[in-house]
């Protein structure tokens, strides 16, 4: 755990690109190379932000080798993980196999994968524990679409696939556990919920956790907000209190933007 300068960290910032299904093995390579050089010239602490990516599977040997090679502190995940551990599931990854590729984190419920492939809360449950069973840990994502929002039930959906999605979890997992908060209509649409809107809902999140399993859980978990994060925005948001952390899209292809964002604490406000 790490406090920053102006004391308001006291769950490691986590700062997560997820390339969805951009950047081929060959791209993605210079990408994550353009990414750390940038840091690296910026002197970037990661004791202060934890920094991960998310490249599509077909990326994944590639930036281990990277990583492994060069020393890289940026850790990596998959963006998806079966429920099975192996067998006749065609196209399908296990999580034995993101965990032999060196993956600490796995993507689990992305709205994406919820709306396009229709996965259920039941799925995405059985998810979240094959990702603990090998040892690389789930970020459920968790959201509503515009229709949720406008209707003013947000925060009672959203909190409803968080239950589903942590059933059945020790405290211990759920501790370890990222949740990501992506408000579907803010996802690619240039729309941003305000800072006070992520807030909103991740102190429910967090509240929904102290009474789901205990406080101790709810102080540990982190909880990150997704939905057209810019280097102009990030510094806002993360100064929320229960903010810890951002998962970004489109920007985490573009290596300065991104850095910029993980950076956001050089434009924090301190008192
Ligand atoms: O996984 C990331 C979220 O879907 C946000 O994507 P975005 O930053 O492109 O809006």
């Amino acid at each position: 755990m790490t406090t920053s300068a102006n004391g308001k960290f006291v769950r490691k910032p986590f700062i997560a690109g997820n390339w969805k299904m951009n950047m081929d093995h060959v791209q993605g390579i210079t990408l994550l190379q353009k990414l750390a050089w940038t840091l690296s010239d910026a002197k970037h602490d990661y004791n202060r932000a934890e920094v991960a990516v998310f490249p599509p599977f077909t990326d994944l040997r590639g930036v281990q080798t990277l990583v492994q090679g060069d020393d890289l502190e940026v850790v990596y995940g998959g963006q998806d993980l079966s429920q099975f551990d192996s067998g006749a599931y065609t196209g399908d990854i296990s999580g034995q196999f993101l965990s032999k590729l060196g993956c600490a984190y796995v993507l689990v419920g992305h709205s994406e994968r919820r709306t396009i492939h229709n996965e259920s809360d039941e799925v995405l449950n059985a998810k979240v524990k094959a990702a603990f069973r090998h040892g690389v840990t789930p970020v459920l994502c968790v959201g509503e679409g515009l229709e949720v929002r406008q209707a003013g039930t947000h925060v009672e959906y959203t909190l409803a696939q968080l239950r589903a999605g942590v059933e059945g979890l020790t405290a211990e997992q759920a501790a370890d556990l990222v949740v990501a908060y992506e408000p579907v209509w803010a996802i690619g649409t240039g729309e941003v919920a305000g800072p006070e809107d992520a807030q909103e809902m991740c102190a429910a999140i967090r509240a929904e956790l102290a009474e789901f399993f205990d406080e101790t859980v709810a102080e540990k978990t982190r909880l990150l907000y997704g939905g057209s994060v810019k280097a102009n925005n990030a510094a806002a948001i993360m100064a929320e209190k229960d903010v810890d952390g951002l998962l970004v899209g489109g920007a985490s292809l573009d290596p300065a933007e991104f850095a910029n964002i993980v950076r956001f604490e050089s434009h924090l406000v301190t008192d």
